[in-house]
């Protein structure tokens, strides 16, 4: 698997990377997250769903927003169909099967470009993507009549998203209100999307304690606290760094801070710093030559 912050030889065969640089909310993150799946953790009320929302440009307007965010090292405007957003909600319609379901959505998304027939086999090979193809003609359900589980509502919500091939992907607590096996019949569902269509994607999904199956899915990992990043790098680097604790009582105010500051201090920061400058200076270098990086 790639590291996060190896620089890509393949600027057009690339998904999107997405930076959002010191908000009016304080947080600074940077987000680089080429194939790969990005974890956004911290306590409740730490600023999950705001960063998504800020990232997704979804940020309600009596919110104040500072910095800029980046796609691709540019600012731009997310255009339709290139990135989802996946909400905790499954607001599905219950009496429709999850063919259906899909189908339907299929016919409202896709292009006119599209055959009726190729709508229908997209429909068909996202719902199996999602491993959902033996309850394709299972009703959804939902009070009193009793269909798909709670795990398989989310992934049939997770296929209506990503039926128009989006690069960027965010996802507010996809599994929350699951077990840990459905928790992980859903991540891991996102996580192989890459290797089963060959399009690669960037994930971003903000994650409530997630276990360490879950876990492990995600290659990047961003740690929030109070609307701070105390932690951006690589998942499988975390814990090494966070476990070096200490057993005085500090207060709150001041574990944070210290945090903050150790991780803007860390290497992991500065190789952050490098890799926004690469990317940047290679959509420079791509708007050059008139080859502008693929979206
Ligand atoms: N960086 C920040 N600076 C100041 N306030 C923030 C910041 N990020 C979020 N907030 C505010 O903190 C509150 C909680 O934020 P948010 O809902 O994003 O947290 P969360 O981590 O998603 O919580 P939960 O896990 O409980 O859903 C909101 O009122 C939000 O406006």
């Amino acid at each position: 698997m790639a590291s996060f912050l190896q620089p890509s030889n393949q600027p057009d065969e690339s998904g999107p990377t997405a930076a959002m640089k010191s908000s009016g909310f304080q947080t600074s993150l940077e987000v680089e997250t080429i194939r790969e799946l990005l974890a956004i953790m911290g306590p409740s009320g730490c600023g999950k769903s705001t960063l998504l929302d800020t990232l997704s440009g979804r940020l309600g307007s009596n919110a104040r927003q500072a910095g800029e965010i980046l796609i691709n090292g540019r600012k731009q405007a997310l255009a339709y169909g290139t990135s989802a957003y996946v909400t905790q909600d499954d607001t599905l319609v219950t009496t429709l099967t999850v063919r259906e379901a899909v189908f339907y959505s299929a016919q409202l998304q896709l292009p006119d470009s599209m055959s009726m027939a190729e709508k229908m086999e997209r429909a068909e090979i996202t719902i199996r993507e999602m491993g959902l193809q033996d309850a394709m003609n299972t009703r959804i359900g939902g009070w009193g009549d009793k269909g798909l589980s709670g795990g398989q509502k989310r992934r049939v919500s997770i296929c209506i998203e990503i039926l128009t091939h989006p690069k960027l992907i965010f996802l507010d607590e996809p599994t929350s209100g699951l077990d840990s096996a459905a928790s992980y019949y859903v991540m891991r569902g996102i996580a192989r999307l890459d290797h089963k269509d060959g399009l690669r994607r960037t994930v971003i999904a903000s994650i409530h304690q997630p276990s360490s199956e879950v876990f492990r899915l995600f290659s990047n990992l961003c740690l929030l606290s109070s609307g701070k990043t105390v932690y951006f790098g690589p998942a499988s680097a975390a814990n090494e760094d966070l476990e070096q604790g200490s057993d005085d009582v500090i207060p709150t105010e001041e574990v944070i801070d210290t945090l903050v500051k150790s991780y803007i201090s860390s290497e992991y920061w500065q190789q952050v710093q490098v890799k926004v400058a690469e990317i940047c200076k290679e959509d420079f270098e791509a708007l050059e030559r008139g080859t502008m990086l693929d979206f």
